[in-house]
């Protein structure tokens, strides 16, 4: 079975092993999407294929829609070459369902992927006659939060970037600077209407993009470098959107358990690549079933059909409360809370930790117990739904090869909206209080224990990166397993820190109860298993 246009008209041979196929007019929706693009994707990476590209397959296999996407890479030019190119732009999308059932699904519905590349003529030509067709609805991104950052941590323009604000759009080779010129294009001819739709993990992704794209068009505007009008153009809603969404759907690197399961099935198209810009890809994309984009309802000049399970458009308002019911409360509090522990503990898969009942009491208390009664209610998602699936059905999924070891990367920078959020709603209430938190300052505690390095045997432990690993680590450095404290001294300069946690824990009452949990857990070899089993259970 090799996957190709040419290898996927072996029907039978593909359908036997249960792989679904496309069911739509490839040749006629090629033709229409080459006449009448409506959706383009920047970001050709791994959740595009396993969430975007399906949803897309499935409303041409229902007949609902009848163009495809045009994919456009503007990073990492060996993803199109190395995996989309030599596979016709097909994927198989590989769905491990909680059950054990695999589905295996040959999408078919990315019908050109084209480098975002100047010197390409013939690239960038057809990426231009794209963004000046009139039927360009949606151009939409997945190209991670970094993609959006025109400045270094000292608040300086990357060169690139300072480079293409004097060079103007004719010159652009930044990345956003690219996106920009070629949204000059569509300016130039007419003022033509379009959304710009971020899907990136991040808080307010859509502002991101609108402010990044801006500093382009003000910087050429002032230096004449664009017609007058054009920055008016992107701040005209009716004009240019930059809709609000939040994407959820674990979608891990390519595994190597699936990659096995494939071959003996006699799938050829397994071999994996980690490119030389630090991308993992292989013709087939793993990932859980449930999934979730929510976008805010803004398209100038209407929008492709996106129907699905999860999909659901809506208002601004309604996108924010959805994040924050995710990232404060219902998902990743658990995770961070999952990966700190299990690291402790020696876990390298989430689906394990979730068999240890220590482990599964931690999150219950921590999403259920205390964060439930403050979440932010979006409407259109009940979180104690929410919730309920990822406890019972995404986070125990034996088939998803998610290791607490990738979550616990930059923990730092998580802390204060994972949890600060939920404190500092018990902080401000009238009916709560502060001290009722029990758990959420244990998982705080096992933060300070997990940064020692060193694991519940004793074992030294590799830590994930995080920026502030240099300032934190150092504070906590003397302290033994066996030692008694009081551990004061090594823990105010940490926990008083509010860029860390959002609050200075001191300040809200609960510095003292997470040293205190902090001295439970130092206090010998096992005395991680030993203090989550007083407290949780
Ligand atoms: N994978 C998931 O589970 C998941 C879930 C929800 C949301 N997301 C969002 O999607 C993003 C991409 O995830 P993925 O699974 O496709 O990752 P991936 O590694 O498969 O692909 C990353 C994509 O981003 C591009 N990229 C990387 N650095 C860039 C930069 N500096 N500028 C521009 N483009 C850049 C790459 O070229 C590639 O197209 C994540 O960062 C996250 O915001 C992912
Ligand atoms: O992606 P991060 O590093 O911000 O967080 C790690 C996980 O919590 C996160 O990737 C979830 O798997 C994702 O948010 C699920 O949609």
């Amino acid at each position: 079975m090799k996957l190709t246009l040419e290898g996927i008209k072996e029907k039978s041979v593909w359908e036997e092993k249960s792989y679904v196929l496309p069911g739509f007019d490839y040749e006629a929706v090629k033709e229409n999407t080459a006449k009448n693009p409506n959706w383009i994707h920047f970001g050709a990476g791994n959740i595009f294929r396993a969430f975007l590209a399906n949803v897309n397959q499935n409303n041409l296999n229902e007949g609902v829609a009848d163009t495809g996407i045009v994919v456009a890479e503007g990073f990492d030019y060996e993803i199109i070459e190395k995996m989309y190119v030599p596979h016709d732009n097909l994927s198989l999308l590989v769905t491990l369902k909680s059950t054990g059932e695999v589905g295996k699904t040959v999408v078919a519905s990315v019908m050109e992927a084209l480098p975002v590349d100047p010197t390409n003529k013939s690239a960038w030509g057809r990426l231009e006659e794209i963004f000046q067709n009139p039927s360009l609805q949606m151009v939409s991104f997945t190209i991670t939060e970094k993609g959006y950052n025109l400045q270094d941590n000292k608040g300086e323009y990357y060169p690139a970037v300072a480079g293409d604000f004097e060079a103007g759009p004719a010159a652009a080779g930044s990345y956003i600077g690219k996106l920009v010129a070629l949204v000059y294009g569509r300016y130039l001819k007419g003022k033509l209407p379009l959304a710009l739709v971020s899907m990136d993990n991040c808080s307010h992704n859509g502002t991101r993009l609108h402010d990044a794209v801006l500093a382009y068009a003000e910087n050429w505007e002032k230096r004449g470098l664009v017609e007058q009008g054009f920055v008016a153009y992107l701040e005209d809603p009716k004009s240019i959107s930059f809709p609000w969404s939040m994407i959820d759907k674990i979608t891990p690197r390519p595994d190597k358990n699936v990659k096995e399961m494939l071959r003996g099935e006699g799938f050829e198209d397994v071999d994996d690549i980690i490119t030389s810009k630090n991308t993992y890809v292989a013709p087939f994309v793993n990932a859980e079933e449930p999934q979730y984009l929510v976008i805010e309802d803004k398209f100038p000049n209407g929008r492709p059909v996106l129907k699905d399970k999860g999909v659901i458009f809506s208002d601004r308002e309604t996108v924010d409360k959805v994040e924050k019911m995710k990232v404060c409360t219902c998902l990743n509090p658990l995770h961070t809370a999952m990966s700190i522990y299990g690291c402790l503990l020696g876990y390298e898969l989430i689906s394990e930790e979730m068999k240890d009942p220590s482990l599964k009491a931690l999150v219950e208390k921590v999403g259920y117990v205390e964060g439930l009664p403050v979440v932010v209610h979006p409407g259109i998602i009940e979180p104690k739904n929410f919730i309920d699936e990822v406890i019972q059905v995404r986070f125990p999924n034996p088939f998803m090869p998610d290791t607490p070891q990738r979550i616990a990367t930059d923990t730092s920078q998580k802390l204060s909206i994972r949890f600060g959020e939920t404190i500092k709603a018990y902080d401000r209430s009238a009916d709560l209080d502060v001290k009722d938190l029990k758990v959420i300052p244990l998982v705080l505690a096992g933060w300070c224990r997990y940064l020692m390095g060193v694991d519940d045997e004793g074992k030294e432990m590799e830590l994930s990166s995080d920026p502030m690993l240099g300032e934190v680590k150092p504070h906590l450095e003397g302290i033994r397993l066996g030692d008694a404290g009081p551990f004061s001294a090594q823990l105010k300069p940490i926990l008083s820190d509010e860029k860390i946690f959002g609050v200075n824990l001191y300040e809200v009452g609960l510095g003292e109860v997470v040293e205190g949990y902090f001295a439970e857990l130092v206090a010998s070899k096992g005395a991680v298993r030993k203090t989550l089993e007083k407290y949780v259970g």
